[in-house]
This record gives structure tokens, C-alpha cells and sequence, in this order.
């Protein structure tokens, strides 16, 4: 299974053996399809009896579940994607007895959507849960610490100076009830406050440099100061905005939930502990070739990149289609392909890409100069494998994270999962597989250092940190250009002009990570409500 990509360079190896809902953009969809289709031709239109067609640019799990749920509806779906396979940012990839994922390693079922759809296809049986995942390490003073997973074992542990654990305690005297009059007063005056600022001002500064700043990378590899807080941890910012204090506000409100909870029955679902990572067993790719499945061959245009989109309609006629024109050269194809007739558009490649697209309303070209720039952030991923006996100190668990404030010690990765730790079947048993990160919004430029250099830093923090010796047996590296969005300061603006996409584009949508979060969960669940959105948009249309 070997994948090259031009959108993201994938360089093999010389060495043979070797939680952001955009609430403000779902809200608004109801009216954005008023305005574009005017009240008059909000005409049921189900028992029509002709099926509806969409067409999904991006094969993302985004755009895949997306696919997935209107095909399950009787909507006739064509999904174009530019790579010569499906899955995005998802792929996994084995050779000589390892398995490794070269994207997302793990995903939760913190979002419904995501229990949901592996129910629905029916892989509940091929998940495969990590070994020790809660034991994770932080590096402290060079050496890995690991990370304690519960109050108590915070405050015993060494990981934070006595000032900073006084200083979690008394955190929660920050609380005010959420009816008194100023209690939106602190997040107004911190307005698009960055993570940085907003931690610091709950826990202070080691707080943030060994806690916070870790976890980011580890998370969505930016960095405290880049990040802001609506975007990057909105269920924090709004706890803060109702009780002032984070600790307490997020106890209240899981008592809430629960309270409210009583009354429901005791599904399956619920017992599951939904914040357990987890992987499948062949890697997340059992996902992505399951959904593929579903969606069905004849409906995936694999290696075709979408260049153009045009919304034609005649003048007395309110219903208007859409057609797409994609370059399909490398599927063997000489000519730009043109697909004719979609009742509705779903929109699931990254910003930067609909910026290369032309678009156009009739004989109009749409012009997407109001488009903001997104930053990216690129990373290579380094996977290596050692033999037992040449690693000192191993270590059990998920892996191990390494705070910025940390290079000073010389460390130049962001962090190292243990794959193999995780899960042991994806390594010979005499080898331990690790996949390191390199890159991000802290080294930017270390992404694109050659190989050898990255081999180099790779094996050099893991020498210090897991005590290894000698040569890897293995190695791959997979270098992504554009693994993730920023949702830095400004972010609000390209959301908002998603939206006025949406509302000036009759049956244009937008779904996937450059909207609704980065986690494989939260593209699921953009895919799948996206899906609702288009169902009741096509119902609405004549
Ligand atoms: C290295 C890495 C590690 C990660 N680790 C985790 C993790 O452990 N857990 C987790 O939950 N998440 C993780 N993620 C994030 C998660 O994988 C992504 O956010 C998610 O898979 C994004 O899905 P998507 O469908 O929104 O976008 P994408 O997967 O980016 O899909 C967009 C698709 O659009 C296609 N496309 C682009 N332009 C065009 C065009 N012109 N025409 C047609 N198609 C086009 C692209 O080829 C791509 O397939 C990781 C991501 C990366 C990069
Ligand atoms: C060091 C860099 C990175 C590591 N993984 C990622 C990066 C950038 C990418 C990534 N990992 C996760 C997500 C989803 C986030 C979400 O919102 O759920 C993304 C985009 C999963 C994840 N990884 C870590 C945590 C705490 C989570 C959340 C889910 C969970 O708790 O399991 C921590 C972590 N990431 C990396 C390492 C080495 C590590 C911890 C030791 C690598």
C-alpha cells in the first residue's frame, strides 16, 4: 500500500529494513437558505419521486461520511477527490511486519456522531483500544514525567512547584453564579484572549509552559501564544464567560449533565467511555476503506481535482444546478473533465484549495477575494523502529510530549507516540515502533529539513529521552505541508466567510476541519450534519 501524493510530499525511506463547534455558522444556516432560495420556493418536494444528485469535493472522512449519509438516504452522490485515494488526512500504511498511520493514529467517541457511524458500519469489532492509554509523559528537566491523571495525583506529584498546585486550588474562588450581573464581564474584557493569556491568568505561568503548552501541540500542534480561545477551546471560553472559574464551572456543569441524565435509559452507548482513544485493528484506514465501501467505487472520482464550480439557472426558473469540472489527467483521462447537474454542492477541501477554484453564478464569475488566507501548519512525521535490546528505558503507555520551554535542554521533536507500546501487533515483537513529530507552529522550518537531519533530531531525542542506541531498523518519513489550520487570532474571519459563501451560493455548503474542529470525531460529525443540512435544503427544493 504505498500512496504518493502531490499535495503533500510522502518521501520513503532509503533504509530498505530499516472539543470547536462554529454554533454561529450552524445557527445561521436556516436563514442563509432562505435568502438564497427566496420563500416561495420552499415547496416540498419529496414525493417528487425524482432522486436528487450532490456532488462532495474532498474525500476526507468529512466528505466520505457526508457521502455515506445521503447515499444512505437515496441521494444519488459523486464524491471528486484530487489524490489517487480516499481518506484525506486519515491513511495508514504497513511493510516488513510494522503498521503504522502516517495521519490521525487515534480518535475518540467524544462526539456522538463518531459511535454513531462506526455502529452503522458495522467495524464495532475491529476497534482496537491502546495499552496504558492514560499513561502519558511530559518532559520535565529532560527526562519524561508522567502526567498525572487525577486531581490528587497532581498534587503529589513533582511535575508542578508547590506555588503552582496553590494556585490550582484556588482557582475555583474565581466562581461567581451565572446570574450575576457582571458575569460576562471577564471574557469580554479578554476578547479573543489567546490560550496563553487565558491559562496564565487561571493557573499561572508553569502552568501553561509544562501543561497547556504540551498538550496544544500534542492536540492540534500550535502553540499557547497563536492559538485563541474562542476557536481553539470554546467550551472552556463559554464555561469561563457563565462561572468565572474553569474548574468549577466545569464541575457544575458534568453535575448538570448528570442530573439530567438520570431519566435516560442505560444504552450500550452510554456506558462506553467515550474519552478512550482508540484505533481499529489495520490502522485507522479500516474506517476510511469501510466508508469507501459504502459509498461505492462508481460514485468515488478518484484523481479528480476540482477547478471550477458553476451554478447555472434560467431566468423564470427558481431551481438552479451545478456543474464541476475537474482535471482527471492522472487518472488517465487527457481533458478537464465536466460533471453536469447537481442539485447541491458540499465543500470539504481545505480553504487554500477553494481558493484555487473558479467559481461562478451564471454567466457571473463569484469572486472569492473575501476569503482570508488561512496559515497551515507543516510536520514530518518520523517512524522508526529499534530493537528491544537498544532501548534503555522504555517506557508503557501512549506516549510522550515535549514542552517548548524544553528545547532549552536540547530536545528539538514536539513529541513521540509509542505505537507499538499502544498497540503491539504493528511491530515485529523483537522491535518497538515510535512515531515522532517534528514541525508545527514552534519549528516550522524543521518540518521541511531534509531527511537525514530529521533522522538525526528524531533519533537524538530518543536517545535522551528512552535511552536507544545505534541506528533505527526502520524508517519512513511523511511530510504534510498543510497538516492543520491555524485557528489563530483572526479565524472568526474566514468562518464568517464560509458563511457568506453559503448564503450567496443557492445549495453551496461547507463542512470538514477547516471549520468544525480538528479531530477525526469532529469531521465526522461535520460530514454528517452536513449531510441533515443538504436532506432538508433538497426536500425544500422543487
Ligand atoms: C499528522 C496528523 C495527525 C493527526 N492525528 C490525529 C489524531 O490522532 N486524532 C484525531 O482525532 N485527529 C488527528 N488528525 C486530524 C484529522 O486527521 C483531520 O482533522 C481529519 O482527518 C480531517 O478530515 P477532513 O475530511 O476535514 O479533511 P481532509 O482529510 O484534509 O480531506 C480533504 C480532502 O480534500 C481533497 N481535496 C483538496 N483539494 C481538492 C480539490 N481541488 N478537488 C478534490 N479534492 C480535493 C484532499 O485531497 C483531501 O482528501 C491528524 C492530522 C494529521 C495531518
Ligand atoms: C506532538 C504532536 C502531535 C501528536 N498528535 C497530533 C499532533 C499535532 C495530532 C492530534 N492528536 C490528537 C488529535 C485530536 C485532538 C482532539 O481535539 O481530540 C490531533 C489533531 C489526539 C490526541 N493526542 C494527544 C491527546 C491528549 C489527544 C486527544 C485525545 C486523547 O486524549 O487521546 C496527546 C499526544 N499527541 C501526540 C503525542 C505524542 C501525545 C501524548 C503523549 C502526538
Amino acid at each position: 500500500m504505498s500512496r504518493y501524493t502531490a499535495y503533500d510530499r510522502y518521501t520513503s525511506s532509503p533504509y530498505p529494513l530499516l472539543k470547536p463547534p462554529s454554533k454561529h455558522l450552524q445557527n445561521s444556516r436556516a436563514s442563509s437558505l432562505t435568502i438564497a432560495m427566496g420563500s416561495s420556493q420552499a415547496k416540498d418536494t419529496k414525493s417528487s419521486g425524482s432522486a436528487k444528485s450532490v456532488a462532495i469535493v474532498g474525500g476526507g472522512v468529512s466528505g466520505l461520511t457526508a457521502a455515506y449519509k445521503l447515499k444512505s438516504k437515496g441521494v444519488n452522490v459523486i464524491l471528486f477527490e484530487s489524490e489517487g485515494y480516499a481518506g484525506g488526512k486519515i491513511r495508514s500504511n504497513s511493510e516488513n511486519g510494522f503498521l503504522w498511520d502516517e495521519g490521525a493514529n487515534t480518535m475518540t467517541e467524544s462526539e456522538k456522531e463518531a459511535g454513531r457511524l462506526i455502529d452503522e458500519l458495522n467495524i464495532r469489532d475491529k476497534q482496537q483500544f491502546p495499552l496504558s492509554q492514560h499513561k502519558r509523559y511530559i518532559v520535565r528537566n529532560g527526562k519524561p514525567e508522567l502526567i498525572p491523571s487525577d486531581p490528587i495525583s497532581l498534587i503529589k506529584s513533582s511535575i508542578l512547584s508547590t506555588q503552582s498546585k496553590f494556585k490550582l486550588l484556588m482557582e475555583p474562588f474565581m466562581w461567581r453564579s451565572s446570574d450575576q450581573k457582571s458575569s460576562a464581564k471577564v471574557s469580554d474584557e479578554y476578547s479573543k484572549e489567546s490560550v496563553r493569556s487565558f491559562f496564565q491568568r487561571h493557573f499561572g505561568k508553569e502552568v501553561v509552559d509544562y501543561l497547556i503548552d504540551p498538550f496544544v501541540a500534542g492536540t492540534s500542534g500550535g502553540d499557547p501564544d497563536s492559538l485563541y480561545m474562542p476557536y481553539a477551546f470554546p467550551e472552556l471560553w463559554d464555561l469561563e464567560k457563565k462561572y468565572g472559574s474553569i474548574i468549577a464551572g466545569a464541575i457544575l456543569s458534568k453535575l448538570k449533565a448528570k442530573s439530567s441524565d438520570k431519566g435516560e435509559k442505560n444504552t450500550s452507548v452510554k456506558k462506553r467511555n467515550t474519552r478512550a482513544s482508540f484505533s481499529f485493528h489495520g490502522g485507522m484506514q479500516v474506517l476510511i476503506d469501510s466508508l469507501s465501501k459504502e459509498v461505492g467505487g462508481d460514485n468515488l472520482k478518484l484523481n479528480s481535482k476540482v477547478l471550477s464550480l458553476a451554478y447555472n439557472y434560467e431566468a423564470k426558473s427558481p431551481n438552479g444546478t451545478w456543474s464541476i469540472a475537474c482535471d482527471t489527467r492522472n487518472s488517465g483521462t487527457k481533458d478537464i473533465t465536466r460533471k453536469q447537474s447537481f442539485d447541491a454542492v458540499i465543500m470539504t477541501a481545505p480553504i487554500s484549495s477553494v481558493q484555487e477554484m473558479k467559481f461562478s453564478v451564471g454567466r457571473s464569475p463569484f469572486v472569492l477575494d473575501f476569503l482570508p488566507k488561512v496559515s497551515y501548519l507543516p510536520f514530518s512525521l518520523l517512524v522508526t523502529a529499534f530493537k528491544k535490546e537498544t532501548v534503555q528505558r522504555p517506557l508503557e503507555g501512549f506516549g510522550v510530549l515535549v514542552p517548548s520551554i524544553e528545547q532549552k535542554n536540547g530536545l528539538k521533536t514536539l513529541g513521540t507516540l509509542f505505537s507499538s507500546m499502544m498497540f503491539p501487533d504493528r511491530a515485529p515483537s523483537d522491535q518497538y515502533l515510535y512515531t515522532t513529530f517534528i514541525g508545527g507552529s514552534r519549528n516550522r522550518d524543521l518540518a521541511g529539513a531534509p531527511l537525514h537531519a530529521l533522522k538525526e533530531m528524531a533519533t537524538t531525542d530518543l536517545k535522551k529521552l528512552l535511552g536507544v542506541e545505534g541506528e533505527p531498523t526502520f524508517i519512513k518519513h511523511i511530510h504534510w505541508q498543510n497538516a492543520f489550520p491555524l485557528y489563530d487570532k483572526d479565524y472568526n474571519l474566514v468562518l464568517e466567510a464560509i458563511e457568506k459563501m453559503e448564503k450567496s451560493l443557492p445549495g453551496f455548503f461547507y463542512a470538514g476541519n477547516n471549520k468544525d474542529g480538528l479531530a477525526v470525531g469532529k469531521a465526522i460529525t461535520s460530514g454528517s450534519k452536513v449531510a441533515e443540512l443538504v436532506m432538508s435544503y433538497l426536500d425544500n427544493k422543487s
